[in-house]
């Protein structure tokens, strides 16, 4: 079967599996089919420092889109897709991270049992920025810091060392642009011996080693050094990678459901479908629990308020068994978008092989208290067809007998909820309301806009430099500041100019030349500097009784190591976390 994408070892040394194209990619083109990004909220109220196996994957969760579904800073985007699987290798970044969209799945609060039981963060698209030849592993920026703040890689070079290095190279090569080669040859070896002997630093260790590898990156650049090493031969991914593009997400034919994965090629009876390393969380119920939190604006970590609110979404997307305390979450292309039917089931999951993508099957005979020592994935499941799958279709699991009662469960206790009916959330509101004019605050008196949304005004409007006619990007870490509408007035051809009191606020976590909020008025504001956000925990994730269930893993896959939760428990467990 063709395959464009793989997940095989990286060829970065320890650093577990990695993601690689199977033909060549130019910048601008799309890797796989988008991912899903899970919001994990709040979770150090719990403990202040829960054991956390995310720790290495996680995006800071402004950045994708999700700073205000709470009012803390102690937010976290889990993007299971391939975006978890991409490795950073400085010398060589050529993709850049997926930022998801927000989509809600079609799913509506008043009509469906199911809102607020599905991240709505979504396809967020992998983008190529530099060619990839066929065979090569992608390799995305997670920021200098992540390296300078691991000891392990103090002599590694940071992401400015290559363009110094590539600038040594350069000055090098134009000063003996007159010699011959072997003059050049031996002049290159001289400096790298002298300056090694002088200078231990990251930015030598970006040098190439030898000189006809300076000779490449000068005629080229410094990352065609490091390209063949990063590079495996299509044989060899075929035998030793799994592939990872055989599903793309899409609307779910089940109604309510919110999106689905389908088949991108006809998958005959058999075939792995994708692979998938598992996280292990060995206590759920530690992990689990999402909270209304109230903080200190001024310090973040001084908590005023919390109250449980129902259990992260995340809960949804992993896999357990009623009598274990062990969940395990998986990461990998399109595992994340796989609906639950008994009837058409047309895929299952089995223990990968032993030995092969992060499977290490002596875990099986470990109780989940032993797995804490360990972070990083150490059991893998296959996706498998369990019947000749056409392209287009819709794969689903069964994700088993609990599941199934507690869905019926739920659907039989939910209860329309009228004040429900006209609920919209701020990205719809903006929809609706895109070329309507704002209420000034005094109209606001009077004609209220609904409580679950406020309005927000674009940073760049108290920029020194800001124009009305500059362009404004809304992209999914953009905010704004809160902010009210003093005055409106429409011109002659229609356009909606606006004066407006800003609150200043720290734009993100690292916002370190905030000083404090002032109050700052702006004339001349254009309608698109001004839109509506949601308001902190009134998103459908923190809607009472939401539904929260793991996704079963079947119980012949399960060793009686795992079972450390009494029979009569399994019932309890999902009402009392
Ligand atoms: C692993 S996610 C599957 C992807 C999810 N549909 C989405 O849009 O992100 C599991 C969740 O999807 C929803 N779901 C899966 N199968 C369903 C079904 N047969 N009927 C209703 N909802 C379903 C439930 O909310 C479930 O907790």
């Amino acid at each position: 079967i063709e395959c464009d994408l793989y997940m095989a070892e990286s060829t970065i040394p320890n650093a577990g599996l990695g993601i690689f194209s199977a033909i060549e990619r130019n910048p601008g083109d799309n890797v796989g089919h988008g991912d899903i990004c899970i919001p994990i909220l709040d979770l150090n109220n719990y403990h202040k420092k829960v054991w956390n196996p995310f720790n290495d994957y996680v995006w800071a969760g402004e950045v994708m889109g999700m700073k205000l579904e709470i009012e803390s800073a102690d937010k976290e985007a889990l993007c299971p897709g391939l975006d978890c699987a991409i490795n950073c290798n400085l010398a060589l970044i050529n993709v850049a991270k997926a930022n998801p969209i927000y989509d809600d799945g079609h799913l509506h609060r008043y009509l469906h049992p199911g809102a607020g039981a599905i991240t709505p963060y979504h396809n967020g698209t992998t983008v190529v920025t530099r060619t990839i030849p066929a065979g090569g592993e992608l390799f995305k920026f997670y920021g200098d810091a992540w390296f300078n703040t691991r000891p392990v890689f103090n002599s590694l070079p940071l992401s400015h060392d290559y363009p110094w290095a590539q600038h040594l190279l350069n000055s090098f090569f134009a000063r003996v642009q007159h010699k011959d080669k072997a003059f050049k040859s031996s002049a290159y070896d001289e400096l790298m011996v002298s300056i090694r002997s002088i200078w231990n630093s990251r930015t030598l260790n970006a040098l190439p080693t030898t000189f006809d590898e300076a000779t490449v990156a000068f005629e080229h650049d410094i990352g065609m050094v490091y390209q063949p090493n990063a590079t495996r031969s299509l044989q060899w991914l075929e035998k030793h990678g799994k592939c990872v593009d055989h599903v793309s997400p899409g609307q779910s034919t089940i109604e309510g459901a919110g999106h689905g994965a389908f088949a991108t090629r006809d998958l005959p009876k058999g075939t792995v479908i994708t692979g998938s390393p598992l996280h292990h969380i060995p206590i759920k119920e530690n992990f689990m629990p999402m909270f209304r939190a109230f903080h200190n604006q001024d310090d973040v970590d001084e908590k005023l308020k919390s109250e449980v609110a129902g259990q992260q979404v995340l809960l949804n997307y992993c896999l357990g068994h009623p009598e274990s305390t062990l969940l395990l979450c998986p990461y990998g292309a399109g595992v994340g978008y796989i609906n639950h039917n008994q009837t058409l089931a047309n895929v299952k999951v089995i223990w990968a092989k032993n030995g092969q993508f992060s499977h290490d099957a002596t875990w099986l005979k470990k109780g989940p208290d032993e797995m804490f020592t360990t972070q990083s994935a150490r059991l893998a499941l296959d996706y498998v067809a369990t019947r000749d799958i056409a392209s287009g279709e819709e794969l689903f699991l069964d994700y088993g007998d609990a599941w199934e009662e507690a869905w019926n469960s739920h659907i039989e206790k939910w209860k329309q909820d009228s004040l429900a009916e006209n609920y919209l959330g701020a990205r719809n509101w903006n929809e609706v309301m895109a070329s309507s004019p704002i209420r000034t605050f005094k109209e606001v008196w009077y004609d209220p806009y609904p409580q679950n949304v406020h309005l927000r005004c674009h940073v760049d409007i108290i920029e020194d430099e800001w124009e009305p006619s500059s362009k404004l990007d809304w992209d999914a870490g953009e905010y704004g500041f809160e902010c009210e509408v003093t005055e409106r007035r429409i011109e002659a051809d229609g356009n909606q100019i606006y004066s407006v009191r800003v609150l200043t606020e720290e734009i993100d976590r690292w916002d370190t030349e905030f000083e404090g909020p002032e109050l700052l008025d702006v004339d001349n504001v254009p309608r698109d500097a001004i839109r509506f956000f949601d308001v902190p925990f009134s998103s459908d994730l923190f809607m009472e009784g939401t539904f929260r269930h793991f996704i079963g893993l079947p119980d012949h896959l399960v060793p009686n190591e795992w079972k450390n939760l009494p029979k009569e428990a399994k019932n309890r467990q999902n009402t009392e976390l």
